[in-house]
């Protein structure tokens, strides 16, 4: 249930599966079913509904659900937007099986919603081609202007599934059902505050249809921890791997500690943090498992680099945006490690991309860029308005050749080789995440996970799974301090979330 499909990959699945053998009816009498049953635990029994349905298939799935909440006992009204006279195919079946009522939606009085238990959404769904204007915007405004509670029918009427976003009105559902998969909408902002509670019915798509039309990306989850790298017993340290965090000034050295700890945290055998003198200073007796290194400049960094015990590298938390930066970023990409560019080392490349993306391009470990969208529009413009955030960021990957993680509440992860299977979406983040020093948490988390030795092979997918599940951990760690949620408590945080899902399996033996 994890691969995300965009509409069209819908559509295609959709197709074969006709072609196939199941007729097409079939699959819209299983999307109505989904439907009715998801509107009869919204609504008490004999409760009234609205039926608003569209003149395309959307509208089919509406007649089908209609017709069954009827026959369940409910007071079914519907109202067509559109000359149901055009109705074709599918929805011309499912119009035909409802034997109430169809008042033309532009003589509704929308002042009667409010009368309403349950309003059904099922105007548009994957078929929306442009935003709605005329009769289809105004009756979607009276919708969200009757604060009742609205399921809507695949996406919430005016909702790119592609994108995520609206280009007029659109449908704020309290409730969204969809069919066979995700589609993007769904978690991309602002769609997914759109859709309300979401849920994903199976309705007899073939099994090898996803695999015929493809697929845009997929959903982190609980499964990336398969990527966790799994502890033998007698590990030593180095066998673990070894991250170097570069801090910063000492106004700004939090950062840094913050992304060494939690490289600890998550699970690298060491982690050194490479400080300036004066940061280095002011360090004595802080965090006690982390080594310090003295690190003024890119040659020490350089210097530091040349032991290749190091498996990872953090640079950019707590850095100044500045030439100096440029330079120990410049010397980081001449190493071998794995390397994760935040923060200061992203901005610090603002409009002088050229140079950044050519020494990635070269480098054979994985390197990752962790921009949240202010840092992603100084490095790669604003200007693709046409493409969802997660055709960006595969774009933006295959442009610099890093793994970029393009950050936010549905913060996308992708591969430079932009394959679907090595692009993820993140949705498990709360809202509270977005606090002082979450992104340096982040980055020492990816970083520590990079370290491991299981990462340090040249496998696109595993690198791009580790990335990912690092973002998952993130969300994880980030859900049970609530809005009270400070960076540190992270570290706490992933500890416990470690402990739920790590894979080693030790058994201590008691005397
Ligand atoms: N077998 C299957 O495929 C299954 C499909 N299923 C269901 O089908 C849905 C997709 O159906 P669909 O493709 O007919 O598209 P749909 O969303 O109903 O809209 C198309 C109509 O809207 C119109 N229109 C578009 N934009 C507009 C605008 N801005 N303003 C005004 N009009 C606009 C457009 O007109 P046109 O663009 O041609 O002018 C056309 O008339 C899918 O979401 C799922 O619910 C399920 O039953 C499972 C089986
Ligand atoms: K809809």
């Amino acid at each position: 249930m994890r691969e995300l499909l965009t509409p069209a990959q819908m559509g295609a699945c959709d197709a074969f599966t006709i072609n196939h053998g199941t007729p097409g009816i079939d699959l819209m009498e299983r999307a109505g079913q989904a439907v009715a049953d998801v509107a009869k635990a919204m609504t008490p029994k004999n409760g009234r509904v609205l039926v608003l349905a569209g003149p395309g298939k959307n509208g089919g799935d509406g007649y089908v659900a209609a017709r069954l909440l009827a026959s369940a006992g409910y007071d079914v009204r519907v109202a067509a937007l559109g000359d149901t006279r055009k109705l074709e195919g599918d929805a011309k079946w499912a119009f035909d099986g409802w034997n109430g009522d169809v008042l033309p939606a532009t003589e509704l009085d929308t002042s009667e919603f409010a009368a309403y238990g349950l309003i059904l959404d099922a105007l548009f769904g994957a078929g929306l081609t442009r935003g709605l204007d005329g009769a289809a915007a105004a009756l979607v405004q009276a919708v969200n202007h009757a604060e009742k509670p609205v399921l809507a029918v695949d996406l919430p009427s005016g909702l790119d599934g592609r994108k995520g976003q609206a280009l007029g009105p659109a449908v704020q559902a309290t409730s969204t059902v969809t069919f066979h998969r995700l589609k993007p909408g769904h978690l991309l902002y602002p769609g997914r505050a759109l859709c309300g509670a979401i849920r994903v019915a199976d309705i007899g798509i073939h099994h090898d249809a996803i695999s015929a039309a493809g697929f845009t990306a997929q959903l982190t989850g609980a499964y990336l921890t398969e990527h966790l790298f799994d502890l033998s017993a007698d590990a030593h340290k180095y066998a673990r791997g070894h991250v170097l965090v570069i801090g910063g000034p000492p106004e700004k050295a939090g950062a840094g500690f913050l992304s060494a700890s939690v490289a600890l945290r998550a699970g690298t055998g060491l982690v050194t943090l490479a400080l300036p003198p004066e940061t280095m200073a002011g360090s004595v007796g802080q965090y006690p498992a982390l080594m310090r290194a003295r690190c003024a400049d890119a040659r020490d960094l350089a210097r530091l680099l040349r032991d290749d015990r190091l498996t990872a590298c953090a640079l950019g938390p707590g850095l100044t945006p500045n030439e100096a930066t440029r330079q120990m970023v410049y010397a980081a990409l001449d190493s071998k490690t794995a390397l994760v560019l935040d923060a200061g080392a992203i901005t610090a490349f603002a409009g002088m991309v050229t140079p950044l993306f050519e020494r990635i391009m070269a480098r054979s470990a994985p390197t990752v860029l962790t921009p949240h969208s202010g840092e992603f529009k100084r490095l790669f413009g604003d200007s693709e308005t046409n493409l969802s955030k997660i055709e960006r960021a595969q774009k933006a990957a295959r442009g610099s050749g890093a793994i970029l993680v393009l950050k936010g509440a549905d913060t996308v992860i992708a591969h430079p080789n932009g394959r679907a299977d090595c692009t993820y979406v993140n949705a498990n983040a709360p809202p509270w995440l977005a606090t002082a020093g979450s992104g340096d948490v982040l980055a020492g988390i990816v970083a520590g996970l990079l370290a491991q030795p299981d990462t340090a092979h040249n496998d696109p997918q595993h690198q791009t799974a580790t990335v990912a599940l690092g973002v998952w951990l993130h969300g994880e760690a980030g859900q049970p301090s609530g809005p009270a949620l400070v960076a540190t408590d992270l570290e706490a945080a992933l500890q416990t979330v470690l402990q739920r899902v790590s894979p080693s399996q030790f058994i201590a033996v008691q005397g």
